[in-house]
């Protein structure tokens, strides 16, 4: 993954490439708890294990050699990547007002400097930090040869409840057969022009890619992921996901990034 314009200018396999696109525009609201030092820093920038977040969720991407690039879509204006250039990957600001606006914004910055219709596109949370080379790897691997795609995903460990509110507070309406259910996470990888066909059509009610080609009547294909690809989303997550670094040895992650810029990268991105 060394040139990034060649990549994406050269014909591709018949099979199609690979591209990532990581949405990083999100402001994290949920994640933020009152008080807190930089409330008003997206979640995805936030320390982690002395890293910002999504530098840790690019070091996963950036180990998957099969993908020819990764764009990451941030908020416009937003300029706090500029000080990470990495030949790995590249950020534009195509972000928009949802998850689906952004996504729908990165695949057409892709197809506008020579995507293929027929590319995949591995679609990732900038939230889910904690994803693996060897977990991306094995979404690639699984869908590749299915006419659809899919994601990875979690089956639902807990006993599930449906709520009821009501004068005495929240209480349980019924127990839900579980053994049907699983969450969804990402990357979850698609055909690049089904995909963007898919958002356009189902617009913000798309909380994933996997329900807007599910509204076009696929069937997307479960890959387990495992309980350690969680969003970050809460406050306390972001403990979690530092504890999970540091079981698996900490540092690893920092030192794809050991060349970062302290000052803002030139522009003139090869990919452009
Ligand atoms: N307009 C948006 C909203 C979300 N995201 C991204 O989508 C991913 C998953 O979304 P979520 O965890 O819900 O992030 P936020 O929308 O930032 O969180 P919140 O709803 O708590 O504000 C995140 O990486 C986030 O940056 C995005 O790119 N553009
Ligand atoms: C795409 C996603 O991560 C799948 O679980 C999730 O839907 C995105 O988060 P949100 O909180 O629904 O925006």
């Amino acid at each position: 993954m060394t040139d990034m314009f060649a990549a994406a200018k050269a014909p591709g396999s018949p099979q199609g490439r690979f591209w990532g696109l990581i949405p990083c525009a999100g402001v994290g609201a949920r994640a933020i708890a009152p008080g807190a030092p930089t409330p008003d820093l997206p979640k995805q920038y936030h320390l982690v294990a002395g890293q910002p977040l999504v530098l840790h969720t690019l070091a996963a991407f950036a180990g998957v050699q099969r993908l020819a690039g990764t764009l990451v879509a941030v908020a416009p204006h937003d300029q706090f990547l500029d000080a990470y250039a990495s030949p790995a990957w590249f950020h534009l600001p195509c972000g928009g007002a949802t998850r689906a606006d952004t996504v729908i914004g990165g695949l057409k910055a892709l197809l506008a400097r020579g995507a293929a219709q027929h590319d995949w596109v591995l679609v990732h949370d900038a939230a889910r930090c904690l994803v693996t080379t060897t977990q991306i790897n094995q979404l690639m691997d699984q869908c590749e040869g299915d006419s659809v795609g899919g994601l990875l995903a979690h089956k639902l460990p807990d006993t599930l409840k449906t709520a009821v509110t009501g004068p005495s507070g929240v209480r349980v309406a019924a127990t839900v057969d579980r053994s049907d259910k699983w969450l969804a996470q990402t990357p979850q990888m698609f055909r690049l022009g089904v995909l963007l066909d898919a958002l356009n059509r189902l617009g913000a009610a798309a909380t994933d890619e996997a329900s807007a080609m599910e509204a076009m009547g696929h069937r997307p294909k479960l890959v387990p992921g495992g309980a350690q690809n969680f969003k970050v989303t809460y406050p306390d997550d972001f403990a979690l996901a530092e504890a999970v670094i540091a079981q698996r040895g900490g540092s690893a992650t920092l030192e794809r990034f050991k060349g970062k810029r302290s000052s803002p990268a030139p522009t003139g991105n090869p990919f452009f």
